[in-house]
Parts: C-alpha cells; structure tokens; sequence
C-alpha cells in the first residue's frame, strides 16, 4: 500500500456525542467516506490524558472548563487511515464552532454550541502522529486489508 494510503487521523466522539447517541452516525460516515477504521476503544479519560491532549489551549480561558467537559463521561477514541485522512476528517467535522459548520457536516448537523461540539479531530499530520501515541499503544492499531481497497483507490489494482 502506497505510503500516502496509510497517513491516519484521530477522531474522538466527546462524551456529548456519546450521550447523545452519535456514535453510530461518526462512524458511519467516515466508513462510507473510503476510510479505514485502524482502532477505536470506548474510555473514560483522566484529567492528566486530556491536559497533555490539550496542551496547546492551556493558558485559554475556556481550559478548565473544556477539561471538565471532556471527562464528564465516556469518549469513543479512533483511528482513521487513508489518503488525506487528516485535512478531509476536519472538513467532515466541519467548523469547531458548530454556528459556523456548513450543513451536511458532522457538527452542522448535529450541534450547537462550540463548548458542546460532539467531535475532535486532529488538525494535522503532525498532531494526529501525537494523539494516536497519546491516546493508543502500538499493538492496538491494527493492520488490515479491506476488500474494497481496489474500489476506492484506483491505482491499486
Ligand atoms: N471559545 C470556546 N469556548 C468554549 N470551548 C471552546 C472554545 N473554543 C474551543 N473550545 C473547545 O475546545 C476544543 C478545542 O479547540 P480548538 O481550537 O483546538 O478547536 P478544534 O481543533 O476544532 O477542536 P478539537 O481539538 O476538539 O477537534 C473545541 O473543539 C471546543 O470543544
């Protein structure tokens, strides 16, 4: 498989989602998408997880509160692969800000507020690199071939 096949993404359904039973509906898209799952576990994330996750919106005004958020209850962490998984995933996801999502993405259709925005996806190779070894060890990232590969990328007959 050609290497830029295999670039991967993390995406988080945040514990509203998971309250909210939007699960089904995330995966589902980025099935239908031509994406490949590569791992998913259901988790209760402490405080020091989500404070390195986050590190980058330490000193926001909106951290303490986004902390206490994000470990008010369960998330489903996964891992997506696949050509420009990383840049089409945000795009799916649409704005951070759900009143600025376009319709017909994962949060322009399904939320309201920005502090409640139902999804995190990473927001470049680099970062997804970090998540995925924040979030995943080594061992629970499978490797597989679907049999519609040939079907979604054509020059891998
Ligand atoms: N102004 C805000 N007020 C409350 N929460 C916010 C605000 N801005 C961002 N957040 C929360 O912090 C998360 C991380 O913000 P960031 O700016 O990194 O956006 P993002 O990369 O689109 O989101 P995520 O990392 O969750 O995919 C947002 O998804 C949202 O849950």
């Amino acid at each position: 498989m050609a290497p830029q096949y295999r670039e991967r993404t993390f995406i988080a359904v945040k514990p509203d989602g998971v309250h909210r039973h939007i699960i089904g509906d995330i995966i589902k898209r980025f099935e239908q998408k031509g994406f490949k799952l590569v791992a998913m576990k259901f988790t209760q994330a402490d405080d020091a997880l989500l404070q390195k996750h986050y590190s980058a919106l330490s000193k926001k005004p909106f951290f303490p509160d986004l902390i206490k958020y994000m470990s008010s209850g369960p998330v489903c962490a996964m891992v997506w692969e696949g050509l420009n998984v990383v840049k089409t995933g945000r795009t799916m996801l649409g704005a951070t800000n759900p009143m600025d999502s376009a319709p017909g993405t994962i949060r322009g259709d399904f939320c309201v507020q920005v502090g409640r925005n139902i999804c995190h996806g990473s927001d470049s190779v680099e970062s997804a690199n970090t998540e995925v070894a924040l979030w995943f060890k080594p061992a629970e990232l499978v490797n597989w071939d679907p049999v519609a590969k040939p079907w979604v990328y054509e020059d891998d007959f």
